[in-house]
């Protein structure tokens, strides 16, 4: 008979937090455009929010391992990023960013079966996982036409399927939604609802309605530090009918930036 196997070892690892960052501190060109940030983020969606400028790209770019910190500390899956654990943990993490660059004859199906390769995905994994992400960015029916002939939003939505195609632990979207379509970004919000029970997911966004809708934890930034981290309802509590916004969740935001101010 083989040895037991306890359920501790055959359960995922799970962490206090997928991500962690103390003092973190990342410039962008000459300016530190995340300034002494301190977050904990586990599983959930985490919708972060802030006006332009606030660092919410920088920020992601870092939890992406694009840009290193420069000052503070940064883990990712309880590990600090760097030297050759870096493209093990690479492969853990889903990033679409702001802008993304494609080859345009490729079709969706090709770049997401690109993507799956640069992540070094099992080659017998890969038809099956690029069809799955495909599916879950709604983009079925165009799956094997040209990048170069989708709308704005379709690619956005193919920058998505690249981004899920290995199903990782950690997926960081930085504003997802642009360009995409009413109908479009319902059906998306249902993809982070899906996702929020065992995935570490952070979304930047300026529509503070959609973090209200999908969200579980809500990170408002501005000027590079953290003004306010709680739930979707918490957010909303914090606003009064004085402060500007069309919805409770707007009005708290406004509250909650005027008092940083
Ligand atoms: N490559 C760069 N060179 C110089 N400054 C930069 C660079 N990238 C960003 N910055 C500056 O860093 C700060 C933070 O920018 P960042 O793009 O992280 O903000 P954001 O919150 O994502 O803004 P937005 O909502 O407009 O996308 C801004 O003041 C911006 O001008």
């Amino acid at each position: 008979m083989g040895r037991v196997v306890r359920a501790a070892e055959t359960a995922p690892t799970t962490y206090a937090s997928e991500i962690r960052t103390s003092e973190l501190r990342v410039r962008a060109g000459r300016r530190t455009a995340v300034n002494g940030l301190d977050l904990s983020l586990g599983i959930g969606v985490h919708g972060v929010l802030g006006p332009n400028g606030a660092g919410k790209t920088t920020l992601i770019r870092c939890l992406a391992t694009v840009l290193r910190p420069s000052g503070g500390s940064v883990e990712l899956l309880g590990r600090k990023p760097g030297g050759s654990d870096l493209r093990m943990l690479r492969r853990e993490i889903g990033y679409l960013p702001q802008q993304f660059g494609y080859y345009p004859r490729f079709t969706v199906r090709e770049f997401v079966e690109y993507m799956a390769w640069l992540k070094e995905m099992p080659k017998a994994e890969i038809p099956g996982a690029v069809q799955r992400a495909i599916d879950r960015a709604n983009l079925t029916s165009r799956a094997d036409d040209k990048l170069k002939t989708l709308s704005g939003g379709m690619v956005r939505r193919a920058g998505i399927a690249q981004a899920l195609v290995n199903n990782p632990r950690i997926l960081l979207l930085d504003e997802p939604t642009v360009g995409l379509d009413p109908a479009q970004r319902m059906q998306f919000r249902e993809l982070l609802r899906s996702l929020s029970t065992d995935t570490c997911v952070v979304v930047s966004t300026h529509l503070v309605e959609d973090v209200a809708n999908a969200c579980t934890d809500v990170v408002l930034m501005n000027e590079g530090g953290l003004v306010f981290q709680g739930t979707p309802e918490t957010l909303a509590a914090a606003g009064s009918e004085s402060d500007a916004g069309d919805s409770p969740a707007e009005r708290g935001y406004s509250a909650l930036l005027g008092r940083a101010s």
